[in-house]
């Protein structure tokens, strides 16, 4: 046979036995049935990445059929699909159109062990935990696997001589290159599957290693039992195989044994087949529908057997894997029965069959060997960031000591322009501010200006009220306050006259202050102290002179407050927001970008492929953080309440549960992001995005009440407001969870823990396909 491919019609039915236009439903069954003896077989796959107005096709109607216990090398350049077709076998991504069938099943339908154990997969990238040795990894893998401990530990001993790996407690990240990838190849042959799927796992191995990996994997096909699917650049090496698929543009240009694709192109190398295959179909551009490989293996029919069908016969796909060394045959039996290689067979069941073939009945690995796996990994990764565990841990008592210093308490050393035109003043010094004590009304100015607070006012004295004034605007002090220079006189008669008093009177009687309100905090506090300077002034007044001192209050009276106190500080209306938000946000932190690093390093990927649910990995998350959580949630409560004295009357169990509540939604919302973002830098980006938005509508710093009537309704619906003012009911009021206010704080909490976690199952299910 020549160079040339000559385009083929289509397959005879008296050809290849069967019909091939329509084909009646006892064919269809057969053809499933056939289908699903293969270790692999794709139909009509199409693959595209990308929108549907700018698609990226990688796959275009391809076509594979790889025979249980042989080695299959699916050759081609960078870039052809090699990759997205593996993952598509072994369930990682979905296809656009076609079927897959892996071992007898659809991979990612239940009981098909694919993704699973059924499968070894090595993916390109080393995906491998840098931070664990080489044991540890296996150990990782292996009780995934659902092995135990003792089998795993034979089998890396095995592993460790076979592939010349170093010392098995040598961390991944200190090994070279080579060594890695030696060690992911290990991972993959660590279960001894059924399907091994290695993706260019001779790249940067020496030439020895990669005979002996070569002669490895002709000695674990040789009893038919194993299969394996190999990529390679180094296409050469390849003629180990027992068939090649030869990948092009998303299509296998062939699919044939190498000495058949050798003989049939007259080449020497299967890199000069490669390259005339590639030609022919720049050349050809083939037909729409058809696969070059399809021609090829009619091509190679002249070897076939006419009373033969073969397993992989079917819509123009005949006589794939004709010249395989393992090739399969089915005949028509005697009885009227399917029979392989002779031996009867019933539908369903492969010769040897383990029970998964029919996709039912494999039951998956036990959860507790991949939980197990999962947080071991989640827990080491922790102690192995010793540094980044001690940051965790003391981060929030330093926001926490931060919080209580910095905030809500009164500010001191004010500076306040005096300007008392009732003594004398000089430029140069303040004559002093002397009164007559008991009851002599005399320099009344100087027994008001003795009550202003020490610690919170300074008294600055100016001679006018233009000076004084022009400091408040030079930013020098923060109010001024003008006496008239009978300020006394005009005081004494304004209580004395009462309602009698003339205009002139109360207006020499004021004490005029002018504030610099530019900044509130400071302007209001001010105002409290000077007002109640003054009623403290009047009250020590009237006591030395025998009158009852409530004539100096505003007729109304303040009793003990029902709750809180009768001086509420601005550290326990907001110390129950610090505190969840601090734990919420540690939470978000700590887990935004814990599955984004795990899918970028690969992990999530080989872990997934090894069988590994997106909930058993959420699962893991929520028990690893959930303790982190507990240490953290206790060091807030224990400086707030213990160490800064913060108000709880409540139950502190009830504290604490609603705590580690908020926690647990924190959490679950950075699994939200770290499901959603890509990067870790937009996963970043999102959680610092929502922290202010959040901290702003949820009543942490001012109430709810005071927004406008939309903007209370969206505050509602976040996850921290409700439970902010739950756990301001349980510290301030000593409410119990049956309290409306309290019990709606932990429903909200519940409720957008669970929609947080669905989202995320649901991202990570559908980033899956
Ligand atoms: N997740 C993805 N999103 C978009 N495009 C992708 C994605 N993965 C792969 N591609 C594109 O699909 C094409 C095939 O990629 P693939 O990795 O399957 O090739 P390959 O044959 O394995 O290449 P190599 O031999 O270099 O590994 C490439 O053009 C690649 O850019």
């Amino acid at each position: 046979m020549g160079d040339r491919v000559e385009p083929v019609p289509a397959p005879s039915p008296d050809l290849v036995g069967i019909a091939v236009e329509r084909p009646p439903l006892q064919h269809q069954q057969s053809t499933v049935w056939a289908r699903r003896q293969q270790a692999v077989c794709v139909r009509h796959a199409f693959k595209t990445y990308g929108s549907k107005k700018n698609p990226n096709h990688v796959l275009s109607n391809l076509n594979m059929t790889v025979a249980k216990g042989t080695i299959y090398g699916l050759l081609g350049a960078s870039g052809c699909g090699k990759t997205t077709l593996l993952s598509c076998i072994v369930g990682r991504r979905r296809l656009n159109t076609g079927e897959i069938w892996v071992l007898g099943g659809r991979p990612g339908t239940k009981g098909s062990g694919v993704p699973g154990r059924r499968v070894g997969y090595m993916p390109q990238e080393i995906a491998l935990y840098g931070e664990f040795s080489i044991k540890e990894t296996m150990m990782y893998f292996g009780w995934i696997f659902g092995m135990q401990t003792y089998e795993i530990n034979e089998r890396l001993q095995f592993l460790l001589n076979f592939l010349d790996l170093p010392s098995q407690n040598r961390l991944v990240k200190n090994l070279s290159g080579g060594q890695q990838r030696r060690v992911s190849f290990a991972v993959a042959l660590m279960h001894d599957p059924e399907l091994l799927i290695l993706d260019e796992p001779t790249v940067g191995v020496d030439p020895l290693l990669r005979q002996s990996i070569w002669n490895h994997l002709v000695q674990i096909t040789k009893d038919g039992n194993k299969t394996v699917i190999i990529t390679t650049h180094y296409i050469e090496e390849a003629r180990s195989a027992h068939t090649i698929g030869l990948m092009r543009s998303g299509k296998l240009l062939a699919e044939e044994s190498p000495h058949v694709l050798l003989s049939m192109y007259g080449c020497q190398s299967l890199e000069e087949v490669f390259l005339k295959l590639s030609r022919k179909q720049g050349q050809a551009n083939g037909p729409p529908e058809s696969n070059v490989s399809n021609n090829i293996s009619l091509a190679s029919m002249n070897w076939g057997k006419k009373d033969s069908i073969y397993v992989t016969e079917e819509s123009g796909v005949v006589g794939l894997n004709f010249h395989q060394s393992k090739e399969v045959l089915i005949h028509d039996g005697a009885n009227g029965h399917l029979e392989i290689n002779g031996k009867p067979i019933s539908a369903g069941k492969s010769p040897k069959s383990n029970g998964c073939d029919g996709c039912t009945g494999c039951s998956d690995i036990t959860s507790v060997g991949k939980i197990r796996a999962l947080l071991q990994k989640n827990f080491l990764r922790m102690w192995r960031n010793v540094g980044v565990m001690l940051f965790i841990f003391a981060l929030p008592v330093m926001q926490v000591i931060l919080f209580c210093m910095a905030i809500g308490r009164d500010p001191t050393d004010l500076k306040i322009g005096i300007v008392n035109h009732e003594t004398n003043y000089t430029n140069t010094s303040y004559q002093g501010c002397n009164y007559p004590p008991g009851c002599r009304f005399t320099h009344l100015s100087c027994r008001y200006l003795k009550n202003l607070s020490n610690s919170t006012i300074q008294k600055v004295y100016y001679p006018d009220t233009a000076s004084a004034v022009k400091a408040v605007k030079n930013g020098d002090v923060w109010g001024a306050l003008h006496f008239t220079e009978n300020f006394t006189d005009a005081l004494v008669a304004r209580m004395a006259l009462g309602k009698d008093a003339d205009d002139e009177t109360l207006d020499q009687s004021e004490v005029r202050v002018w504030l610099d309100m530019s900044n509130q905090q400071i302007g209001v506090i001010l105002q409290r102290d000077l007002t109640l300077s003054y009623q403290s002034f009047a009250q020590e007044l009237l006591v030395s002179c025998k009158q009852n001192p409530k004539l100096a209050d505003i007729p109304i009276a303040f009793k003990e407050p029902i709750y809180g106190t009768k001086e509420p500080s601005f550290t326990d209306f907001v110390a129950p927001g610090v505190i969840l938000t601090i734990v919420f946000f540690l939470a978000v932190a700590l887990t935004s970008s814990a599955l984004i690093i795990e899918r970028m390093e690969g992990l999530l990927d080989r872990s997934w492929v090894a069988g590994v649910t997106p909930a058993e990995i959420l699962f893991s998350h929520v028990v690893t953080q959930f303790v982190v959580m507990c240490g953290q949630t206790t060091l807030v409560l224990i400086f707030m309440i213990l160490v800064f004295g913060v108000e709880c009357k409540g139950d502190i169990g009830w504290v604490v549960v609603l705590t580690i509540l908020q926690g647990l939604c924190g959490m679950c919302f950075g699994f939200v992001i770290s499901a959603v973002c890509e990067l870790e830098r937009n996963a970043i980006q999102l959680a610092l995005g929502s922290f202010y938005p959040t901290l702003l509508l949820s009543g942490v710093i001012w109430p709810i009440e005071g927004m406008p009537t939309v903007l209370r309704y969206i505050s509602t619906f976040l996850p921290l407001t409700l439970a902010t003012t739950s756990l301001r009911s349980i510290l301030t009021r000593g409410w119990s969870i049956v309290e409306k206010d309290v019990y709606l704080g932990f429903i909200s909490t519940t409720v957008w823990i669970i929609l947080f976690l669905s989202i995320s199952l649901m991202v990570l299910k559908f980033k899956r396909g």
